[in-house]
C-alpha cells in the first residue's frame, strides 16, 4: 500500500496548473491573436481556479452521497480434504483481486507451516481455528477481506469463527468421499487408509456437514471454474456492488 506524500501532491498540483494554464493561454491566443490577453486570462484563471478548486473539494468532502463503504467479508471454504477448496479459493481470490478491494488469501497449508506443534485432534483443530479467526478479525479491523480455506470439520469451530468474524460467508464444497480419494494427488487418503494418519476427516474422524452455509457447491458435478464464478457472483451481489 502506498501513501501520497505532501511533496508529491504539491508537485502534481503545480504540474497540472502548468498544463491547464498553458492550454488556456493557447486557446485565448488562437481565438483573439493577442498574447497579452492570453497571458492575462491564464493568470486570472490560475488564481481563480486554485481558490475555487479548494472550495469545491471542501464542499464535496462534506457530502457523503454517492460514496459506497465496502464492508470487509470473509469467504470461508470448508469441505473434506481434496474436495477442491484450494483450487476454487485460488480462482475466486484471483477474480476478487481484480475488483481492487483489499483482500488476502489464507490457506491451511501456509498457516500449518507457520504454526508448529498443531495436530489434528479435535482440541488442536478447535484451538487452531480460534487463531485463524483472530487473524481474520485483525485483518477486518483494517478493512481487509479474506478468502480462507480449511477442512474445519467441526460445527463448534465454524460457529466460533462466525461469532468472531464479520460478514462470514461459509462456502461448503461437497464432494463424495470416493471422488476425493480418486483426486488424491497428495497421497493423504492413501496414508489415512493405511492407518498412517490419525483423525483424518472422512476416514477415521468425522466431517460434520455445515447446516447453514451461505453457499453449497457439489464439486462432483460443478466444475472448478463454474464454482468460482458462482461464488464471485454472490460476493458481488452482497458485498461489492
Ligand atoms: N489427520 C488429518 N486430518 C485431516 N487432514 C489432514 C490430516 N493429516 C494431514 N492432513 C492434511 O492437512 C490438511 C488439513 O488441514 P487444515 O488446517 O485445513 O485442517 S483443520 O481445518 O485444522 O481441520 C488437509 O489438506 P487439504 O487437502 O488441503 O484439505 C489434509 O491433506
Ligand atoms: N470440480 C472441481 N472443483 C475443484 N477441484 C477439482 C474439481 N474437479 C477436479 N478437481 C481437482 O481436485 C483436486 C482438489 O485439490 P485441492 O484443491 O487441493 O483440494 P483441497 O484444498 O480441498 O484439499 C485438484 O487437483 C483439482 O484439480
Amino acid at each position: 500500500m502506498f501513501r501520497e506524500t505532501n511533496t508529491r501532491s504539491i508537485v502534481k498540483g503545480i504540474s497540472w496548473r502548468v498544463v491547464a494554464t498553458t492550454t488556456t493561454i493557447i486557446i485565448v491566443y488562437i481565438f483573439f491573436g493577442r498574447l497579452d490577453l492570453a497571458i492575462a486570462a491564464g493568470l486570472i484563471e490560475t488564481v481563480l481556479k486554485v481558490v475555487l478548486y479548494w472550495g469545491h473539494e471542501k464542499i464535496w468532502h462534506k457530502i457523503h452521497w454517492g460514496k459506497k463503504k465496502i464492508e470487509p467479508f470473509n469467504l470461508w471454504f470448508t469441505g473434506l480434504p481434496l474436495s477442491g477448496k484450494s483450487t476454487i479459493a485460488d480462482k475466486v481470490y484471483k477474480e476478487l483481486e481484480k475488483l481492487h478491494i483489499p483482500i488476502e488469501r489464507i490457506d491451511s497449508k501456509d498457516i500449518r507451516e507457520l504454526v508448529p506443534n498443531i495436530g489434528y485432534s479435535r482440541e488442536d483443530r478447535n484451538r487452531h481455528m480460534l487463531r485463524i479467526a483472530h487473524l481474520i478479525k485483525t485483518l477486518q479491523n483494517n478493512s481487509i477481506s479474506t478468502v480462507a480455506s480449511f477442512v474445519s470439520p467441526y460445527r463448534e469451530s465454524r460457529k466460533a469463527i462466525r461469532e468472531m468474524v464479520k460478514n462470514n460467508i461459509v462456502v461448503y464444497l461437497k464432494a463424495d468421499i470416493e471422488t476425493c480419494k480418486r483426486r488424491d494427488y497428495k497421497g493423504v487418503y492413501e496414508k489415512a487408509l493405511r492407518g498412517e494418519l490419525e483423525n483424518f476427516s472422512g476416514i477415521n474422524d468425522v466431517y460434520e456437514e455445515p447446516q447453514h452455509a451461505e453457499i453449497v457447491i457439489d464439486t462432483d458435478t460443478v466444475s472448478a471454474d463454474e464454482a468460482a464464478s458462482q461464488i464471485v457472483k454472490y460476493v458481488r451481489k452482497h458485498y461489492v456492488k
